[in-house]
């Protein structure tokens, strides 16, 4: 098995502060291996820590303990106790995220939004603008949009801009949070076949769908969230 991923014994427990120190363990020694080409699914009720493992996988939560091993450039690095300046270069070449929320640059235009990951990355202008007018029109983004700033656009736009974004430079590890929410049936289908794409080509993917529709079309398995008890925290 081509592994890319490798979470072992991750550890997270929310210490509230402003709540006299009060403590909410939400990750328990969470443990899982993603391949190339597999799709894993986050499964859980609501509040079961689906959202902070993902947001762990890209380094926006620091976990107490354990380790998130990300193969990058043929080497494991682990996320975990990784400088920031590594988690930036595990972003722009390793992981990509994509949520259904945009977060909007003031006054660029939506074609260099979603251009700029491969910018990012050396390719050059021609090349990218190329590959983000495909992922735009793949996506029902009319173009006569594509060259204003997305902050003005529908959510449902917004979040398709989003979408291209987040696809365009074909990560090998890609984190889902949730990019179907609040589609209709056109664009869903447009944001799955991108999904199924991104597995031919040997993505290692990990996400949340609350669609179970969705779900069982994109899963290759489930990851069932452990419950964690208070008597867990550390
Ligand atoms: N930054 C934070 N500070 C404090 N508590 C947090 C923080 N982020 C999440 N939590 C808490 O951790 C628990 C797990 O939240 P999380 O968002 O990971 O769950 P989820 O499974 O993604 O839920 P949902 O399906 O409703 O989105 C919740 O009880 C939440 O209140």
């Amino acid at each position: 098995m081509n592994l890319k991923l490798r979470i072992e014994n991750l550890s997270k427990t929310f210490v509230m502060h402003n709540q006299h120190g009060a403590r909410l363990p939400v990750l328990n020694n969470a443990s899982l291996q993603v391949a190339a080409g597999e799709c894993v699914v986050l499964h859980g009720h609501s509040g079961s820590g689906k959202s902070t493992l993902l947001r762990s996988l890209y380094g926006n939560y620091l976990p107490d303990s354990g380790h998130i091993w990300v193969e990058h450039h043929q080497q494991w690095v682990d996320l975990v106790s990784a400088p920031a300046r590594q988690i930036l270069a595990l972003r722009r070449d390793t992981i990509g995220w994509v949520s259904q929320f945009l977060r909007v640059i003031p006054r660029i235009s939506t074609l260099e939004v979603v251009m700029q990951p491969l910018l990012e990355r050396g390719v050059d202008r021609a090349e990218s603008e190329e590959r983000a007018q495909a992922l735009l029109g793949h996506l029902n983004v009319p173009s006569r949009l594509w060259s204003l700033p997305p902050s003005t656009f529908s959510g449902g736009e917004q979040q398709r801009v989003n979408i291209a974004r987040g696809f365009i430079a074909e990560s090998p590890i890609l984190l889902l949070d949730e990019p179907t929410a609040s589609l209709d049936s056109v664009n869903c289908a447009a944001v799955v076949s991108l999904i199924e794409q991104a597995r031919a080509r040997g993505a290692a993917i990990v996400g949340i769908f609350h669609d179970n529709a969705v779900r069982e079309r994109v899963a290759d398995r489930l990851h069932v969230m452990q419950s964690v008890t208070p008597e867990h925290a550390v």
